[in-house]
């Protein structure tokens, strides 16, 4: 499975990677559909570091060795354009136009969102320049306090003895998070509202990359009619922080931060600007956070030994107190747990799909201009040339010293190079505190008879949700 050796070799007489057989006009489609993780894990691991797999009416390639992730990432990155369900976007002046509903049918976002075409060749640039300041490190060590609060405010509606779905718990909590975070919304009473319509809009997100041809939005369809909703709902939420916004001029927070910018653009932005950038953060940020959680409690549960471990790390370091954010870098054994519940069950299982725009060569080999890269972190951290015993929840790996030498594209949750996750930190120390709090009080169970799969949509969600019976310390 080494990248094969090129020395020597004129580029049109290299080998073209190698992949499975696929069927006429679906090629892997199919396979990929019924079981994206397995068939993709399988790939990698029969075929090799480059994998050609044939998508309906276009070339994939997934990737899987660090270096040659590094390189599509980092080094290469400014050869590709994030796409969506193999279409691509239509150009920033005509999207400008359009509304929300424009939003969701063109998620994830490509290098063109938003961007007036002349800076077309550094994609993102100006919209991560706008939101950046959300999430300077000192801003995000002040949200630390409020991240504990709005935890204990969820914990203290928990009963001892009871079963809880855990999911649903890291959903509405996450969710409130960054709404007070970075919209100083209190979205408590909502919480559930807003979620089911984020859950809908991100339904919709996922139904249009496995079918590309969709039902215009004007047709009343019952789905149709259930995205308008759900779309206005979320509408007349970011309707209401902007008043409160404009009304109170102190509010110094991300919108804040969005409604400047749209000011101060003299109309290179258009009204509704604001609101994609606004949306992108939210699903971008509560969902993956929610998931981590979900997934270390879990694997928690699932390992008494590094629950105990956890227990005497929140003794030790917090002594009956509420972490706050100066203990963070004290919770090294809670980090450790994050980190290795981002190893085995990556919320991002698979970035969003680049296509190159010229000719690209990796691996060894030469993919021509057009295809589409598929990178999976649940692939490559899963890969037993990376980590030892890698389907072993051991979060003692990451104090190891070897793990130094690990290829740093081994182990890569938040992705890597100009488009890696914004809210890297931000996430980090919410996992950390929400985490130390939650297991500070409660003792957390996955409920007899409980069935646990992960279902990789746009995230990696748990298929049957994740009940959990919880007991008091
Ligand atoms: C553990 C939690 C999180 C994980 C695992 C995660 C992972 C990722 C990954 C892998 C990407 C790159 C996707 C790609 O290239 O296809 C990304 C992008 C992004 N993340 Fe995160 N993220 C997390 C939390 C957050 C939070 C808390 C926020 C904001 C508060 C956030 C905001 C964003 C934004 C704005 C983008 C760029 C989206 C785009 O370019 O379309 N993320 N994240």
């Amino acid at each position: 499975m080494a990248n094969v050796s090129t020395q020597g070799a004129a580029p049109e007489d290299r080998p073209q990677p190698p992949g499975p057989k696929g069927l006429p006009f679906l090629g892997n489609g199919l396979q990929l559909k019924r079981d994206p993780l397995g068939f993709l894990t399988d790939c990698a691991r029969t075929y090799g570091d480059v994998v050609r797999i044939s998508l309906p009416g276009q070339a994939g390639f997934l990737i899987s060795h660090p270096n040659d992730i590094e390189k599509t990432l980092v080094a290469g990155a400014q050869n590709f354009v994030k796409t969506s369900g193999g279409q691509q976007s239509r150009p920033a002046s005509r999207r400008r136009e359009q509304d929300l509903m424009t939003w969701v049918r063109n998620f994830p976002s490509d290098g063109e969102a938003w961007l007036p075409e002349k800076e077309l060749a550094h994609p993102s640039h100006r919209e991560r320049r706008q939101i950046q300041p959300a999430f300077h490190s000192e801003r995000i060590e002040a949200y630390a306090e409020t991240m504990v609060a709005l935890t204990q405010r969820s914990l203290a509606t928990w009963k001892d003895g009871e079963i809880r779905n855990a999911h649903v718990d890291m959903t509405h909590l996450a969710l409130v998070v960054i709404a007070k975070t970075l919209f100083s919304a209190d979205a408590g009473g909502e919480a559930k509202k807003l979620a089911d319509a984020f859950s809908t809009i991100i339904a919709q997100i996922v139904s249009q990359m496995v079918n590309p041809i969709q039902i215009p939005n004007f047709i009343p369809t019952p789905h149709n009619l259930r995205l308008r909703k759900a779309i206005a709902q979320i509408d007349g939420f970011l309707e209401a922080l902007v008043r409160q916004h404009r009304a109170n001029q102190d509010i110094n927070d991300l919108i804040s931060i969005l409604l400047k910018a749209q000011d101060e653009s003299d109309g290179a932005v258009s009204a509704n600007d604001w609101r994609y950038q606004a949306m992108t953060v939210f699903v971008a940020g509560y969902e993956t956070t929610a998931l981590t959680l979900t997934w270390a409690l879990y694997l928690i549960s699932e390992n008494p030994d590094v629950e105990a471990k956890l227990a005497a790390e929140l003794n030790a370091v917090l002594a009956g107190q509420p972490p706050r954010a100066a203990d963070v870098p004290k919770l090294r054994y809670t980090e450790m747990i994050v980190k290795e519940t981002l190893r085995l069950y990556p919320p991002v299982w698979l970035l969003g799909p680049r296509t190159c725009i010229e000719d690209f060569e990796v691996g060894g080999y030469r993919l021509p201009a057009g295809s589409t890269i598929l990178i999976s972190p649940w692939v490559t951290q899963r890969d037993p040339r990376n980590f030892e015993h890698p389907q072993i929840f051991d979060p003692d790996r990451w104090a190891d010293e070897s793990m130094k030498q690990t290829p740093k594209f081994a182990y890569f949750p938040f992705s890597g190079g100009e488009r890696q996750c914004i809210g890297k930190s931000y996430a980090m120390m919410e996992a950390v505190l929400v985490l130390a709090t939650i297991a500070q009080s409660w003792r957390l169970k996955l409920a007899p008879g409980a069935r646990v799969e992960p279902q990789p949509l746009v995230t990696l969600q748990p298929r049957f949700g994740m009940p959990m019976k919880i007991a008091a310390r």
